[in-house]
């Protein structure tokens, strides 16, 4: 359904745009139908940068994005973006900034009504909508005709995503939709997206934080300065890292059983000590493609399914 074929993305920064940042290099993976892909890492690993691109809300700078065999770049004229969008939304972060606090938080819903069901009638739209309010699990006499701070962030949240299922949704970005949430309510969340997941829904799950992605997904693509350096089924992944940064982002979950410094200790003997350390170096299939390439060498697909970065080390002791 959902294809990412050797994006890259590169932003001008600096004063006057002279410079650039390579936020993301080389990612390909893909998404089905009913599968969930947790993209995971760090702060500024690229993570939204994919997600934007996804959503066409950046361009891709290399390489291309397509769904349903359709590169979205030669997706032009406000017809054919519309049609995109009623089959691929996203969901982010900040359910609050979604919302104008002056309006209340239905309205939301009234701007896909005009765009997209203008000549529903109002008996017919409100039957729609109530659906999908049912559907997230939302109670339409506690959140219609409420203002924003009336409603909860979880409930703001899953309003956002009953406004996505009023269209004809296919795949869903989810970009770190509930860290913002208190616990109780991340649970209903995160259940929610099982739900849609079971309806067909292909999804990408964006986050930080490792538990929810294994909670989650099927399969998981660990990020690192917006390269791949992992992915494959999520159990495989989190039952077996291989590289290096996929097992210290697993370590470095608390441990609420453990001392910082014992797993510290532990950390610093498995970090790798020199070139030679780096199994899959080796396995890489073209002679040609060396770190040295711009964006480094392909992945090596080490087990079915399950791929991973080369981590040569270098003078300074960085993968
Ligand atoms: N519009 C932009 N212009 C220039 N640089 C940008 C822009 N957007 C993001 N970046 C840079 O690209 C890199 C990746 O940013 P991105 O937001 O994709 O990371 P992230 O993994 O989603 O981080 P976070 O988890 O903090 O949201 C960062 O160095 C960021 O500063």
């Amino acid at each position: 359904m959902l294809k990412l074929d050797s994006i890259s993305k590169v932003y001008r920064v600096g004063t006057f745009g002279g410079q650039t940042l390579t936020a993301v290099r080389d990612v390909s993976f893909d998404i089905g139908p009913g599968e969930v892909v947790s993209l995971i890492g760090e702060s500024g690993s690229g993570k939204s940068t994919i997600g934007k691109m996804i959503l066409r809300l950046s361009g891709v700078t290399r390489g291309s994005i397509s769904f349903d065999g359709t590169d979205i770049a030669t997706l032009s004229g406000r017809k054919k973006l519309k049609e995109y969008y009623r089959h691929v939304q996203g969901v982010f972060q900040d359910p609050f900034s979604s919302y104008n606090p002056v309006f209340k938080a239905d309205r939301v819903f009234e701007m896909v009504r005009k765009e997209y069901f203008p000549r529903l009638s109002t008996g017919e739209w409100e039957k729609k909508l109530r659906s999908s309010l049912e559907v997230v699990r939302l109670d339409p006499n506690q959140v219609l005709n409420k203002y924003p701070h009336q409603l909860s962030g979880g409930q703001l949240q899953r309003l956002l995503i009953a406004r996505a299922l009023l269209l004809d949704i296919k795949f869903l970005v989810a970009d770190e939709v509930i860290s913002m949430l208190d616990a109780s309510t991340r649970i209903d969340v995160l259940n929610l997206l099982a739900d849609l997941k079971a309806r067909g829904l292909g999804i990408l799950f964006i986050t930080h934080d490792l538990a929810l992605g294994n909670y989650v997904s099927d399969r998981t693509v660990i990020l690192r300065n917006g390269r791949i350096v992992e992915m494959g089924e999520t159990e495989e992944v989190f039952a077996n890292p291989l590289h290096p940064y996929t097992t210290r982002l697993l370590s470095s979950v608390p441990q609420m059983h453990r001392k910082w410094a014992e797993v510290e200790a532990e950390l610093q003997a498995q970090a790798p000590q020199g070139q030679s350390r780096c199994l899959y170096h080796d396995r890489y299939p073209s002679d040609g493609a060396t770190t040295d390439a711009p964006d480094g060498p392909p992945l090596a697909e080490v087990a079915s399914g399950h791929f991973v970065g080369c981590f040569r080390v270098d003078e300074e002791g960085e993968c």
